[in-house]
């Protein structure tokens, strides 16, 4: 049977763009929040899950790393890093009024990448968070009568009939997201498209509790063995105050030896280990400009 991919949806998001560099033929379903898409690879609604995880400006998508960690069997098998470019675009009859706005609307990471150009350009103007820019686009698209807009990127420009009137207006130019492919598997997705920057392992830990210097143990476990380490982040447990669990990303790929060999001794120290993936990574080749559809 043919693949589905499952994306954070509507069509013109950027998690779509992420799709897109990725996979050629498969049939592509968009979901319009990330937790109903993460359901869907667990209901076996799609075969994977392609969604954003983390933005070189505003950090986590927490509500992908809360919701993959709850979903019980759904691993990382790949990830794409896509370039990201954000523009403020209006319905074609508002071009002349944008600089005075009464709303903009879009992704609350997208809103977070701009906050420069919102506070000098369209202060007073409020902004609506929507589930993606997409759906932001859409919304905007419809409402030709109120004087909106929507930050997003230029193919939703393209997709809903919206005209660009400020180019670029994210805070920094390195603006990069890193979008994973999820699937119920353990596995290795490999893209046909993209040259691979590499390989990564993730895993999750949950320290023992009141136990001093346990995290400077578990990363001592990684420093002697020279893996090398490109992310660590705490997050809530969700069961009280205080209560964490460490998301931590190791640069190279599950082996016989090393890794297991660390996982072994933060758990003989007390930590609660999972590994959440074994994966390349690839490089969206695109500025944002010219992308196969
Ligand atoms: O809303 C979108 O287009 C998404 O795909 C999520 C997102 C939002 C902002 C930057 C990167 C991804």
């Amino acid at each position: 049977m043919k693949d589905t991919i499952g994306y954070l949806g509507p069509k013109g998001t950027f998690t779509k763009i992420a799709v897109d560099s990725m996979f050629n033929g498969e049939s592509k379903k968009g979901f319009s929040t990330i937790p109903e898409c993460i359901d869907a690879v667990v209901n076996d609604e799609v075969t994977y899950a392609v969604l954003p995880l983390e933005n070189a400006i505003e950090g986590t998508v927490n509500i992908t790393l809360d919701y993959l960690i709850q979903a019980e069997n759904i691993n990382i098998v790949s990830e794409v890093i896509v370039p990201i470019r954000q523009h403020l675009m209006v319905h074609p009859d508002n071009v002349n009024e944008w600089s005075k706005l009464d709303a903009i609307y879009s992704h609350s990471h997208a809103i977070a990448q701009c906050h420069r150009f919102i506070h000098k350009d369209l202060q007073q103007v409020k902004s609506h968070s929507m589930t993606s820019t997409g759906a932001a686009a859409e919304f905007v698209s419809k409402n030709p009568d109120q004087r909106i807009g929507a930050i997003a990127n230029h193919l939703a420009a393209k997709e809903y009939g919206l005209s660009i009137v400020q180019k670029d207006i994210h805070d920094f130019d390195n603006n990069h997201t890193r979008f994973v492919v999820l699937h119920k598997a353990k596995k290795v997705l490999t893209s046909k498209n993209l040259e691979e920057k590499g390989r990564k392992t993730t895993v999750t830990v949950t320290l023992p509790s009141d136990q001093p210097g346990a995290l400077h143990q578990v990363l001592s476990a990684f420093a002697w063995r020279n893996l090398n380490l490109s992310k660590i982040e705490s997050r809530p447990m969700k069961t009280g105050l205080g209560n964490y669990y460490f998301l931590i990303d190791i640069e190279q790929q599950m082996d016989d030896v090393l890794i297991p060999n660390a996982i072994t001794e933060m758990e003989s120290l007390g930590c609660k280990v999972s590994v959440l993936g074994s994966y390349p990574y690839y490089l969206h080749s695109g500025n944002g400009v010219t992308l196969a559809v």
